[in-house]
């Protein structure tokens, strides 16, 4: 049996995150554009220990995926700071490791070469990449179809491909935008189930965007509910609930479930956000 170091490539530890003062407001690129800019964030302030599993919810539009973006660094703030592993992020980079909504392989490569991918460009030694790419696969449960192209996996199988190309570089925090949004209800549950084991093992931190409170509160060790846009923190909890053997099974679950789902409700009607003004 591999330890989580050597399949995860052990170069880095899990890493805390810091948002100060955080906002991004989108402005149109050209200055010919007639369109409004759209404040998405406001002076978002929160600090997540290395090791948790931060998982994010809120109304549709809220900006969840933004906030999401900003840590990857896919973006900049247009106000504030945010530092992963207490180092400021000003851009992409192979400490924090990204899977979609959607799984986007390379469908010209096979499994194990889009597992491979980043691991080659940092340019670690073949027989390093193919063990950690296989130590990987084998963990998703992907071990028999590593030399298959993405098109003949199913769309779960694809998305256990994407966290594990995104795991391949020893990221220090895995961000997660609506995984496993696209899936069937069988399939999301198994692979909610998978992460939970992964995260576990692997020690990351985790950064995962969901509308489903339910997954949120399954997955999350923090919680973090936002408002309607532009979106601010409303909640910020622990989840407070022991995450083995199942959250499901634990007497408080539905409480804590509740709570967060009266939360998003509560911000999903509130009227009082620029959405509803600029409707009035
Ligand atoms: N590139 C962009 N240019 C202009 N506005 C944008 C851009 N990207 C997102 N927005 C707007 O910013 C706001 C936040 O978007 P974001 O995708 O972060 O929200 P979200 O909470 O992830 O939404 P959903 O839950 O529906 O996926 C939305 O009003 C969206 O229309």
């Amino acid at each position: 049996m591999r330890s989580a170091d050597e399949l995860t490539g052990g170069s880095r530890t899990a890493a805390g995150v810091r948002l100060d003062g955080v906002s991004l407001t989108y402005r149109p690129r050209s200055r010919w554009s007639r369109a409004q800019p759209v404040e998405a964030l406001r002076d978002i302030t929160a600090g997540f220990d290395a090791g948790e599993f931060v998982a994010v919810v809120g109304p549709s539009g809220c900006g969840k995926s933004t906030l999401l973006r900003l840590v990857a660094g896919f973006a900049a703030p247009t106000a504030g700071r945010i530092e992963v592993g207490g180092a400021p992020v000003t851009g992409p980079g192979p400490d924090r490791g990204v899977v979609f909504q959607q799984p986007r392989l390379f469908p010209w490569l096979n499994v194990r070469r889009n597992v491979e991918f980043g691991l080659r460009t940092a340019g670690l030694p073949g027989p390093e990449r193919r063990a950690r790419a296989a130590g990987l696969l084998e963990l998703v449960g992907l071990g028999d179809v590593a030399e298959r192209r993405p098109y003949e996996l199913s769309g779960g199988m694809q998305q256990r491909a994407a966290i594990a190309r995104a795991l391949a570089p020893g990221p220090a925090i895995l961000l997660m935008d609506e995984p496993f949004a696209a899936l069937d209800a069988l399939t999301r549950e198994r692979l909610q189930e998978e992460l939970r084991r992964l995260w576990q093992a692997t020690g990351t931190t985790v950064l995962f965007v969901t509308h489903s409170v339910d997954e949120a509160v399954y997955l999350g060790t923090r919680l973090i509910v936002m408002s309607r846009r532009p979106g601010r923190v409303l909640l910020d909890q622990p989840s407070g609930l022991p995450h083995a053997p199942d959250p499901h099974t634990h007497p408080d679950f539905p409480a804590v479930r509740e709570s967060v789902a009266l939360a998003v409700r509560r911000a999903a009607a509130d009227d009082d956000t620029d959405d509803v003004k600029e409707a009035r």
